[in-house]
């Protein structure tokens, strides 16, 4: 891959099987939400059950799925707005600037959530949304469907600094489906991180809750699996939104443009299929004994110590290294400038973070019981994506630090799983 910070970059390296891949990921990943959430919904009690039973086109399609999607968007564009919160900037830009950012997700997730208590208490019949499901996912298609081509149109206008290194083959499919423009925005707002954790992120719990009211109004009560399944998920989110501001260094913001691939992942993915546990314990309710019940909120609580400790340490040693919580540790030298932790958390395995998120992704699963794959879905995807995301990275370290990377490797031998991988 070329650029400067005048040319606009060109990228010989493909991911995804190149064109082909991605016209075929453009199709697929809008039928697999469908199919995932069809089957979810549907009462059959095992395993898989073929053929399956598909939706017919009248159940895809609904008005009132067009109306909640738009006020929801629009919801939280006013919401990301609003002058409330501290305004951060991003990482250096290779034009030399920084972007601004609003930090304000958090509040976002409070004013949803006392919304979400005022319907409740108005009566207004959320649980209704079981039902709207896959039209309000069809509907989440079209508009991410909308806004990639948008993205990509306009990046045709814009200056060549501001084109991500990665989405610039020339095949249009490819373009499409990885993101012309690093960070396009429409005056100061920010498309790429607005859709990274407002309206998808927040989404994915509010789902959960009407999963939660769904069961009561069947059941008369919630389940411990899915109170568990709320729960877990809902810290997930919190935790993303109060540290909202680690978002600006993530690969998605600094590196990759804004394409199909995160619009669609943003305001699709993330809310159909990162909740399927809770919709699935609507049609296949499991009990839980005590002792899986605490195994599993240990699992958890195990998973998001190793998760969020990492991250800190790691944020922290990039934000200071001489601070006292992070001074103390092992580093060594690289040719950029920047030092790489060898001790701590960072020395345990290449990727802690992503060996916690793993752990908290198998506990989501495990309150569902073993009668069916789909509710596992979630972490086997998972694993799939950080193995995915973890060479990413190992590519881009290796090509910035060389030798010093190499040195870290040799001291730091395992990825994600401790004498395993
Ligand atoms: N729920 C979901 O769907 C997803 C969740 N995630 C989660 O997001 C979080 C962030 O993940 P991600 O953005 O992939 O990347 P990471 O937070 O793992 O960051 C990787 C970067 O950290 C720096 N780094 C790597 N090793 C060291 C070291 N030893 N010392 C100091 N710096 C180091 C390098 O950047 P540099 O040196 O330039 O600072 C590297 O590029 C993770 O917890 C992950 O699990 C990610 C994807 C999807
Ligand atoms: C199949 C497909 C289209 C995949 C696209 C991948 C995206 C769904 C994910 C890429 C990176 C993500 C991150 C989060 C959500 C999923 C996506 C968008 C994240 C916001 C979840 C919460 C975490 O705490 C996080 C903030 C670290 C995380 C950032 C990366």
């Amino acid at each position: 891959m070329k650029s400067n910070k005048h040319t606009a970059p060109h990228t010989t390296d493909t991911e995804f099987g190149g064109e082909i891949g991605a016209a075929c990921l453009i199709v697929l990943l809008p039928i697999t939400v469908l199919f995932l959430l069809s089957v979810c919904v549907s009462e059959e009690g095992t395993v898989f059950h073929w053929p399956p039973a598909l939706p017919s086109q009248s159940d895809l399609y609904d008005p009132r799925a067009v109306f909640i999607i738009t006020g929801w968007i629009s919801t939280h564009i006013l919401l990301y707005l609003l002058p409330v919160g501290k305004v951060s900037e991003g990482l250096l830009l290779r034009d030399g600037s920084r972007l601004k950012y609003p930090i304000n997700g958090f509040h976002a997730l409070c004013v949803t959530a006392v919304l979400l208590c005022m319907c409740v208490c108005l009566g207004v019949p959320l649980a209704l949304l079981y039902e709207l499901m896959v039209p309000l996912a069809v509907c989440a298609v079209g508009v991410a469907l909308l806004l990639s081509l948008y993205l990509y149109a306009r990046s045709f206008w814009a200056p060549a600094q501001a084109l991500a290194i990665g989405g610039n083959t020339g095949h249009a499919v490819y373009d499409f489906f990885i993101g012309r423009e690093l960070n396009p925005r429409i005056g100061p707002f920010d498309l790429k991180y607005f859709c990274e954790l407002r309206p998808g992120l927040i989404g994915w719990v509010v789902l959960n809750a009407v999963m939660l009211l769904k069961e009561v109004e069947l059941r008369g009560s919630p389940s411990v699996s899915m109170l568990l399944v709320n729960a877990f998920q809902l810290l997930y989110v919190t935790d993303a939104l109060w540290n909202e501001e680690a978002v600006l260094s993530t690969m998605d913001i600094v590196h990759d443009g804004f394409g199909f691939m995160l619009a669609f992942g943003d305001l699709v993915w993330v809310p159909f299929t990162y909740g399927l546990q809770a919709a699935f314990l609507v049609s296949h309710s499991h009990m839980l004994t005590p002792f899986s019940a605490l195994a599993i909120i240990l699992l958890n609580g195990i998973g998001y110590y190793v998760f969020r400790k990492s991250n800190s340490q790691k944020n922290q040693f990039r934000r200071d290294p001489t601070h006292r919580s992070v001074r103390h540790l092992e580093t060594i030298a690289t040719a950029t400038g920047k030092r790489l932790l060898v001790s701590g958390w960072w020395g345990f395995v290449r990727h802690p973070n992503y060996l916690g998120d793993i752990l908290m992704a198998l506990a989501w699963s495990l309150p569902c019981g073993f009668s069916h794959i789909l509710p596992y879905f979630y972490v086997l995807y998972f694993s799939a994506l950080l193995v995915h995301r973890e060479a990413r990275d190992e590519h881009q370290c290796r090509a910035k630090y060389g030798a010093a990377w190499e040195a870290y490797c040799r001291r730091v031998p395992y990825r994600i799983i401790p004498y395993i991988y």
